[in-house]
């Protein structure tokens, strides 16, 4: 029996993970953490009464194997020390951890050996695009990227358009850098390493990225869609049932899939 925690439990995500727990015969659900809550009977959220409702970080909470994160990405840092110092694996779905954050927390792991995992994206499709896009990269040097997400998105540009632009930035040689004067700033989209990036929030999109390469005569799109937040759950679940099989602090759910 895995037994988990689920911080950021009343969100778009964390809702459907505490489903995904509760329903899922080898995780058991011993906990579900926002700072936000003032009622801390389990029956007010409808989980079952041996459910810890908790509204701060505390050594209660070292019952736990797994931590699994959907909080936001302000907290997700801080949420993410406190799990590996109590020796509970995180499984971090929250965007918005910085290079140094991602040190930081990668040195720590090693410190209290215990592994984890950060995961820019729980989708098959979105894993796969970014697989891809590092391939074509090595052929198309010139691309750009698209990712489009529901309104309510706190950061820009997302975690998963993040990772492509690192995957492809590792596997393509440099580009030529085409000259342009912006009339309107902010045109061109965002900067990654030469890699533009544009981030569009519009109401009935859920998340949805595309990597546009250009050649001589030719292009190449690749696009993946999450029409719902259930295309995120079996990766959760793998995450979940690896986290402890992994040597270091891991991002990437591919480091999980066979
Ligand atoms: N990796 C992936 O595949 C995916 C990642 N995400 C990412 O997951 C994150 C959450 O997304 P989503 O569920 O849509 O966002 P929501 O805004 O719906 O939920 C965020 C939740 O975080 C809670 N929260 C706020 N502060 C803290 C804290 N310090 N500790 C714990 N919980 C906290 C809030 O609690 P309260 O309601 O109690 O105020 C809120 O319910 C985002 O960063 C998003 O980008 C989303 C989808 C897929
Ligand atoms: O906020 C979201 O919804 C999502 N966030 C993640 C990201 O920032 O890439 C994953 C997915 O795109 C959904």
């Amino acid at each position: 029996m895995i037994n988990v925690i689920v911080a950021g439990f009343r969100g778009s995500m964390g809702q459907k993970t505490v489903e995904l727990v509760k329903q899922t015969a080898d995780f058991h659900l011993v906990g579900v953490y926002s700072p936000h809550v003032t009622e801390l009977q389990p029956q007010k959220y409808g989980l079952a009464d041996d459910v810890q409702v908790f509204n701060h970080l505390g050594t209660e909470m070292k019952s736990a194997d797994v931590w699994i994160d959907f909080s936001t990405p302000t907290a997700v840092f801080e949420n993410t020390k406190f799990a590996l110092k109590s020796h509970i694996h995180p499984v971090v779905g929250t965007s918005g951890l910085n290079e140094a954050q991602l040190t930081e927390l990668k040195a720590l792991a090693k410190t209290q050996q215990t592994s984890g995992l950060i995961v820019p994206n729980f989708g098959i499709s979105a894993v796969l695009l970014m697989k891809f896009a590092k391939e074509a990269a090595t052929y198309f040097p010139d691309v750009e990227i698209i990712e489009m997400h529901h309104e309510d998105k706190l950061d820009a540009p997302s975690g998963t358009a993040l990772s492509t632009a690192q995957a492809i930035s590792e596997a393509r040689k440099a580009p030529v850098q085409p000259e342009f004067k912006e009339s309107v700033k902010g045109a061109r989209g965002a900067d990654y390493q030469g890699i533009r990036i544009h981030s569009v929030r519009l109401p009935g999109y859920v998340a949805h990225e595309q990597v546009l390469f250009g050649g001589a005569g030719e292009a190449l799109t690749i696009r993946q869609d999450s029409f719902n937040r259930d295309s995120f759950m079996k990766g959760v679940a793998i995450a979940v049932r690896q986290v402890a099989t992994l040597s270091e602090l891991a991002v990437g759910l591919e480091n999980v899939l066979n």
